[in-house]
């Protein structure tokens, strides 16, 4: 296996992967469909809540051939493919989207939107933090505006990036997940109030599922 300082990779040939797996995407408007996830290694984002903090340094994920994480994709019935990270837009994704999409994937991304836009989408989930803002650029990409729901505070803030968002965007909240039991039944009055608004679950933790 290749392990190498992230600057070094060419992410015409090859990206840090943390893991590759095929399972059902929890969260979001695709939740309930069966889909294979590619988790990029690395992010300078910092969310304090983050579920995934193992991802963030990308030095410790090897680094993998475009072929190969498209040829692993394949072997799934579902030809929805969910790039993941870390943040997977630290890297250019213009190749992993082409060759993805060359063998009939739909593409979705989930991404904070903290850096430039790059690659082909078919849905794109862009999920704002506090710890490092979405660029603006990102507003125009968005499918969904996922924010996620920490403290009280957070539903002003979800406020001013649905401001922003293109008038297509699916708006959703969903709670943090330590903070579930609190923030829940808050969201939950607050879309009653704001129909605009959607939950969103992480259900692929309800259901035990990867
Ligand atoms: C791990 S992130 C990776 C993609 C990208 N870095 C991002 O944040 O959008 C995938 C999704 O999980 C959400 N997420 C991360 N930690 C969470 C937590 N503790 N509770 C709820 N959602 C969380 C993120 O907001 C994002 O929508
Ligand atoms: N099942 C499942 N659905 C997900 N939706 C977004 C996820 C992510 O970590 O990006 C995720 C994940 O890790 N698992
Ligand atoms: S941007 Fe995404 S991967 Fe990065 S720290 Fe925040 S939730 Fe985790
Ligand atoms: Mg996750």
């Amino acid at each position: 296996m290749k392990f190498m300082d992230k600057t070094a990779i060419n992410p015409a040939i090859e990206l840090p992967l943390m893991e590759a797996f095929y399972t059902i995407q929890g969260e979001g408007a695709y939740s309930g469909c069966a889909a294979y996830f590619i988790r990029l290694g690395g992010c300078d984002v910092g969310c304090v809540w983050c579920d995934v903090k193992d991802s963030w340094n990308a030095d410790k994920w090897p680094v993998t051939s475009i072929d190969k994480i498209v040829e692993e994709a394949n072997k799934h019935p579902a030809k929805l493919a969910v790039i993941t990270g870390g943040e997977p837009l630290m890297y250019d994704m213009s190749v992993l989207t082409a060759n993805l999409r060359s063998q009939g994937f739909q593409i979705n991304v989930e991404t904070s939107g903290a850096h430039a836009f790059s690659g082909s989408w078919d849905w794109v989930c862009l999920s704002p933090k506090k710890f490092k803002a979405p660029l603006p650029e990102w507003y125009q990409h968005a499918n969904e505006l996922k924010v996620i729901i920490f403290n009280q505070s957070d539903f002003q803030w979800a406020e001013e990036h649905a401001s922003k968002i293109n008038s297509g965007c699916k708006l959703l909240l969903q709670p943090e997940w330590s903070k579930q039991e609190k923030m829940t039944p808050l969201i939950v009055d607050y879309v009653k109030e704001n129909p605009q608004w959607q939950i969103s679950l992480q259900t692929h933790k309800y259901l035990n599922i990867p």
